[in-house]
């Protein structure tokens, strides 16, 4: 990326467009709001790097999550549905490196892949489509939602409402709603966003409605071995979102928290601090436990000891839930 002299003549825009002989292969799932996460991670890097598109190119794959629609995602085998085929592509060499939504990365991730760099986080709210408000939601009204967390929370809001299985893209479960099969569904404001769709419904506050692990971060994997790509993706990585997305990750790694597991958790920062605030609930959203913890963001233990924390606090109605670190 350096010019070498200015005696040598002038290289095609092509040849200088990439240290790599070829464009680099971002694998990413086919969905909609991966498309469009996969967009942004090359638009960002062509941009830091002054490459043209071409330099990026995108390789979608089928997720096994996309492929099955009908049942819950914690039945079926977990967030691994999301990863294992672009994580095989990594380990085969076919692409450079993969994009994520963090939120559906599993904690305990293969020895030679690492997350190599986080982009600036969107939103992390959820947003409530069909009512104005948790209160607004009519007595006993159908919540389209397979997400464990959002169920629990629902619930321990609300103890008269019905939670109904709603899988599939934000497409499907506006669709669904449309319908009818639900009065209400819950859906990340980033993923609407993403999609252009910011005139749908109601976001819940933050401090209120605590998001999920990871919420509205995406994550870009290659392997650990590449230090190339690695460089390269240094450039677009977001040293504030990576320190939080890191925290709430080892949090999740401490309470042995799973797709199962109801949790919900907000991190914000305090002057060089970061604040990490977390909710357990049993899936029926009669318990709930929360502790926070403030520490410096290159403090790995601390989200560690809060788990613990959380856990020592948990009735077994929750602890039964979370398996410990
Ligand atoms: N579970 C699917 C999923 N994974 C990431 C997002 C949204 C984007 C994000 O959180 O970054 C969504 C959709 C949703 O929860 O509404």
């Amino acid at each position: 990326m350096i010019n070498p002299s200015h005696n040598s003549p002038q290289a095609p825009a092509d040849a200088l467009a990439h240290p790599l002989a070829r464009p680099l292969r971002l694998g990413t799932r086919r969905s909609p709001l991966a498309m469009a996460q996969a967009e942004e991670t090359r638009a960002r890097l062509c941009a830091a790097h002054g490459w043209p598109e071409s330099a990026v190119e995108l390789c979608p794959q089928v997720a096994s999550g996309d492929r099955i629609q009908d049942r819950p995602l914690a039945e079926i085998g977990g967030k691994a549905l999301w990863t294992k085929e672009l994580d095989a592509a990594l380990l085969h060499g076919e692409i450079d490196f993969a994009v994520h939504s963090m939120k559906d990365v599993e904690t305990i991730r293969p020895a030679a892949i690492m997350i190599a760099a986080v982009l600036p986080r969107a939103d992390v709210r959820d947003v409530l489509v069909g009512a104005a408000s948790i209160a607004a939601i009519p007595q006993g009204a159908k919540v389209g939602t397979s997400a464990p967390r959002r169920a629990a929370q629902m619930l321990h809001a609300r103890r008269d409402l019905e939670i109904v299985s709603f899988r599939g893209n934000v497409a499907t479960r506006l669709a669904k709603l449309q319908a009818g099969e639900a009065d209400v569904t819950l859906l990340a404001a980033a993923g609407l966003q993403r999609l252009g769709e910011t005139g749908v419904g109601h976001v819940l506050p933050a401090e209120e409605w605590l998001p999920a692990p990871a919420q509205g971060a995406i994550g870009i994997e290659c392997l650990a071995a590449r230090d190339d790509v690695r460089a390269l993706l240094a450039a677009i990585d977001h040293g504030p979102t990576h320190a939080a997305i890191r925290a709430e990750r080892a949090l999740l790694t401490g309470l042995g928290g799973t797709c199962h597991s109801p949790i919900a958790v907000l991190t914000t920062a305090e002057g060089e601090d970061l604040v990490l605030r977390a909710a357990l609930f049993s899936p029926d959203g009669a318990l709930r436990v929360e502790d926070t913890a403030r520490f410096a963001a290159d403090d790995g233990d601390t989200p560690l000891d809060l788990a613990r924390r959380l856990l020592a606090q948990a009735p077994e109605g929750i602890a039964a839930f979370f398996h410990g670190g």
